[in-house]
């Protein structure tokens, strides 16, 4: 077999998912919370990498993302930033971290980049948050907008329902795509949409969409890690697809590991350390 070497990967920028739109290139993101779900992305080729607050939910058990904090982010982000190389990586600004105040937005984004190790952020809603995206990127910060089903607006909402399925509501939704697009975002995540909605919105954007239950009309898509590994399971929204069982796998697997511990097989020899005859006849001869 030939060994030469591949190329090495190029870094992701957000140039990069601008040109990537143009060429008609969909554009994959996965969520990540670990290093380790971050270097297997990475070697998976995963073009970008967002640490949601959907961590609030997903890793630390909360019911809704409210709960998530700028600390929880960070801890979450260095981790991520730790064991990815080449993807773009993004960072959710938590619930209240940039609707305050401009200066909070800033320095919030500013603390995802310099101690988050991220190269972007996200943050919900459309025309009432324009004034936040501006001073964000005017920061030199890039920043990623999201519409439709923005769960930090869950207790507005009433639940985790589609949006956006009245003419009126889906007026108002490209409305807010074009400010967001107008007031320096570089991409747009679309959630819970009609999808033929999120295709018009995207045609008629210079810049990338990303949906999630948004349809294949996206010019690219983001999935919930666990979800599509089927490592999580108290809900399943329609627009999971599971390319994996781990939930099954892991629990089977505990189930296994208990079984031998209970029945003394495991560790077997190979799994333990020894010690020459020597020294063991030596250390009975000076122990009693
Ligand atoms: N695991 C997980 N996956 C996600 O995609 C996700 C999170 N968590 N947490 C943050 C937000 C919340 N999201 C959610 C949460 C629930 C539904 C859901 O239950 N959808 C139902 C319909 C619910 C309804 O109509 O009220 C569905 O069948 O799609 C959808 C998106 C998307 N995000
Ligand atoms: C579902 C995606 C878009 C998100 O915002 C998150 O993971 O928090
Ligand atoms: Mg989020």
């Amino acid at each position: 077999m030939s060994q030469i070497p591949e190329p090495p990967k190029k870094k992701i920028t957000t140039q990069t998912f601008l040109q990537m739109k143009k060429n008609g290139q969909k554009i994959a993101m996965i969520t990540a919370y670990d290093a380790q779900t971050a270097e297997i992305a990475d070697e998976s080729g995963i073009p970008s990498i967002l640490v949601g607050d959907s961590l609030g939910m997903v890793v630390l058990g909360y019911e809704t993302t409210l709960q998530v904090t700028m600390e929880d982010m960070l801890h979450h982000c260095k981790a991520v930033a730790r064991g990815s190389k080449n993807a773009l990586l993004v960072g959710d600004l938590p619930f209240l971290s940039y609707q305050v105040s401009l200066e909070e937005a800033v320095r919030n984004s500013g603390r995802l980049l310099q101690e988050g190790g991220m190269h972007a952020v996200k943050l919900e809603g459309g025309r009432e948050r324009a004034d936040a995206v501006r001073a964000i990127v005017s920061t030199g910060i890039p920043v990623m907008g999201h519409l439709g089903l923005t769960p930090q607006s869950v207790n507005k909402f009433g639940g985790f329902g589609v949006q956006a399925n009245t003419a009126a509501a889906a007026q108002r939704l490209l409305e807010d795509a074009l400010i967001l697009q107008q007031s320096g975002c570089f991409s747009i995540v679309l959630e819970s949409i009609p999808a033929r909605l999120a295709e018009l919105v995207s045609k008629r954007l210079d810049i990338p969409t990303i949906g999630i239950g948004a349809g294949a009309g996206c010019d690219g898509q983001v999935l919930v890690s666990p979800d599509l590994l089927g490592l999580f399971s108290r809900f399943t929204p329609r627009f999971v697809k599971k390319y994996a069982n781990l939930h099954q796998d892991i629990q089977k697997a505990f189930s296994a590991y208990l079984l031998d511990v209970q029945n003394g097989v495991f560790p077997g020899v190979e799994n333990s350390y020894e010690m020459s005859d020597v020294e063991w006849e030596e250390t009975l001869r000076i122990i009693h």
